[in-house]
């Protein structure tokens, strides 16, 4: 068993044997480098530095062996158990003390590596649960929270309220219950906003409208669709362990952009990409998005089914990021979150804690309802259109 100390000087070691030259400034360009990192900081690495659960890889900074203050930031960085609130809290003020120090040049020959944080800043996804790996998304470096699937219509943009909001939108929540209310079953609880979802219809209902409070009406101008704005809130309370069973959201009543904004903990999302079998069920009379068991969730997988779970991919959404699903991610894949205590993420087991989303849908009405999309097996206005033909030829 190897201890503590040489843990940690190995993987010191195979950090510094991967870095590549250019990760490595030289001290003519560390100080505009610097500017602009903590320009970026203030927005959003400091913010990474005080909660990111992955806190020893975002940052390391290796230093001339001259001076010792920052080396000793540099071993703190790097060990392994550094992920406790003090030690942050700490770190934040000591890389504000060596933004100050070397601004003023007080340093000789330093190198810095930002080295990027698998969770917030890593292009490629954690790897999660699921044994398939989420897709590669694309992140434009000007825009370093934005990851895009494009060829999915899916996008996940982090941090995309600030921990303020968070915390106001989680205190709203529970205000409204009594104080002798249990949060800690398997079932979700739900609030509804706007137009209220119809669990019968899967649409929103025509006459029961709550409108939207502030928390929500402030973030959506920074909404990435602009065009047209949801209209029909979900606010869901998952305790840990809950999930939602995959489904693919109602094409004719709502809108194409479909929205999770995800907050007070992180959560692994499923997707799956629809087949036969899930246009096979959605021809069956019922379906439900409540936690009984569905015709979605058969108790005994049939082989074709397991199959289809070896299909499954899991996509992190951390806590305040924001989830916009078009185009094949809202139309042709299923999305859910598995029922489970624990998650798999970078091969370390982390137990579910609770988890808020509030989901935004844009409701059709009237001539708009309706769907041509190019996923018609699982089109519920499809389905609609093949039964009332089956129906006239029946006659
Ligand atoms: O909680 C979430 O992020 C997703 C919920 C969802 O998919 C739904 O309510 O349709
Ligand atoms: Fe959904």
């Amino acid at each position: 068993v190897p201890t503590k100390q040489t843990a940690v000087s190995a993987y010191y070691q195979k950090l510094a044997r991967n870095q590549e030259e250019n990760d490595l400034l030289s001290m003519q360009n560390l100080q505009p480098w610097w500017t602009g990192f903590m320009a970026r900081a203030q927005d959003r690495r400091l913010n990474e530095l005080r909660t990111c659960v992955k806190i020893r890889r975002c940052f390391q900074i290796l230093l001339d062996e001259k001076n010792g203050l920052l080396r000793r930031i540099s071993q703190r960085c790097l060990w392994p158990d550094f992920n406790t609130v003090t030690q942050r809290s700490e770190l934040v003020r000591e890389v504000l003390f060596l933004n100050d120090t070397i601004l003023s040049m007080r340093l000789i020959r330093v190198k810095l590596v930002l080295l990027r944080c698998e969770v917030c800043d890593n292009p490629s996804p954690a790897k999660m649960t699921s044994p398939n790996s989420a897709p590669t998304p694309f992140t434009n470096p000007s825009s370093p929270k934005i990851q895009k699937w494009e060829s999915l219509g899916l996008t996940l943009i982090h941090e995309f309220i600030s921990e303020e909001e968070e915390e106001v939108m989680i205190g709203a929540f529970h205000s409204v219950y009594g104080e002798n209310t249990s949060f800690s079953g398997r079932k979700r609880l739900s609030q509804h906003f706007g137009y209220h979802f119809d669990y019968t219809t899967f649409g929103a209902s025509e006459t029961n409208f709550t409108p939207a409070p502030e928390y929500i009406q402030e973030f959506l101008p920074r909404l990435p669709v602009q065009e047209y704005l949801p209209d029909q809130f979900t606010i869901q309370y998952y305790p840990p362990g809950a999930g939602i069973p995959p489904h693919v959201d109602t094409h004719s009543m709502f809108g194409e952009a479909l929205y999770s904004l995800s907050f007070g903990s992180a959560v692994p999302m499923a997707f799956r990409k629809c087949t036969t079998n899930d246009a096979r069920r959605m021809r069956l009379p019922k379906r439900s998005l409540t936690n009984n068991p569905t015709t979605s969730q058969t108790k005994d997988a049939t082989p074709a089914e397991t199959a289809e779970s070896e299909e499954t991919w899991e996509l992190l959404l951390p806590r305040r990021s924001l989830l916009l699903m078009t185009g094949p991610s809202r139309y042709g894949y299923t999305h859910g979150i598995k029922s489970r205590k624990t998650d798999i993420i970078d091969g370390e087991t982390v137990s579910r804690e609770g988890r808020y989303s509030i989901t935004m849908r844009t409701i059709r009405r009237g001539a708009e309802i309706g769907c041509n999309c190019d996923f018609p097996g699982v089109c519920d206005q499809r389905i609609r259109e093949e039964q009332a033909a089956a129906e006239r030829t029946d006659e």
